[in-house]
């Protein structure tokens, strides 16, 4: 049997990069996945292209910082599989690069409310579904840079050192519960996101040169780490961030 057969699993921005890697492996796992971004289109695009694996999706639009949209995701979700056991919130934004002083107090907002208040409020709204099931589970999705704030990032790093601090702060919240709650902290992984790490040469040898083992993750690297920690080998962990970096160090 699949190890994740009869879970179901909201993951957000999942159309595209490591979310939509997290919810085709959580789906290859067994899992029925509610799939969501903020682009009908590309969510029907994603359902197509998972829907032709024969993988169990469901998708809507969902931006994460819109209450209704969240509410939605839920009801949507319970209304078409009846319940939730896993959820994943992956959105993230950095709308500017600079040090985190220079940054604009605007973009600071923007970062924080995508990147920690919509993580926080989705595990909050998932709270009552979550409980109906039992081994419930949550992943929120950080950084290595939360832990070690890169440069040029230096907002877009703290909100994401936030996250290691939700997910430890709720997992002892929820432990007596019984639900976990677990975090994926991503080195440099090869998506459109990091781009600009990786599009020309000099930005690419100055990133694997930072890289133990010399090359950029991949989204579904970073997916089988998730399928571990919603999965029952994964039953006695809470509280911890998985470094997935290919060996860049990462203490906080
Ligand atoms: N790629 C990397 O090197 C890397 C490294 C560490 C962490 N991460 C994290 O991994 C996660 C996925 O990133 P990715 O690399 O796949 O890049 P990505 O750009 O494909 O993923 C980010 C997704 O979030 C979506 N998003 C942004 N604002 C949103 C909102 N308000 N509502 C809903 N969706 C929204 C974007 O549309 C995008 O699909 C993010 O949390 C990112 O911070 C990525």
């Amino acid at each position: 049997m699949k190890r994740l057969a009869g879970k179901v699993a909201v993951v957000t921005a999942s159309t595209d990069g490591i979310g939509f890697a997290i919810a085709k492996r959580l789906a290859e796992d067994g899992a029925a996945v509610v799939i969501s971004s903020r682009k009908q289109k590309n969510v029907d695009n994603a359902l197509a292209e998972l829907r032709k694996l024969n993988l169990n999706v469901h998708g809507l639009k969902c931006h994460v910082s819109e209450a209704q949209d969240r509410k939605q995701l839920f009801e949507e979700t319970i209304s078409k599989y009846g319940k939730l056991n896993i959820l994943v919130s992956n959105a993230a934004t950095n709308p500017a690069v600079g040090g985190v002083l220079e940054c604009d107090e605007k973009v600071w907002d923007k970062i924080f409310d995508v990147n920690v208040k919509s993580s926080y409020l989705l595990a909050k709204e998932a709270l009552p579904y979550l409980r109906r099931e039992k081994g419930s589970s949550i992943v929120f999705v950080s950084s290595i840079a939360g832990y070690d704030a890169f440069e040029l990032l230096g907002a877009y790093s703290v909100s994401k050192t936030a996250l290691i601090g939700l997910t430890k702060a709720a997992a002892k919240d929820l432990a007596p519960e019984g639900i976990r709650v677990n975090c994926l902290a991503p080195g440099i992984i090869r998506t459109k996101f990091s781009k600009a790490l990786y599009e020309n040469e000099a930005a690419n040898e100055a990133a694997l040169s930072k890289i133990p083992m010399g090359r950029l993750g991949t989204s579904e690297e970073m997916a089988g780490v998730v399928s571990f920690l919603v999965s029952e080998d994964a039953g006695y962990i809470t509280g911890e961030s998985i470094v997935a970096s290919g060996g860049m160090s990462a203490r906080l």
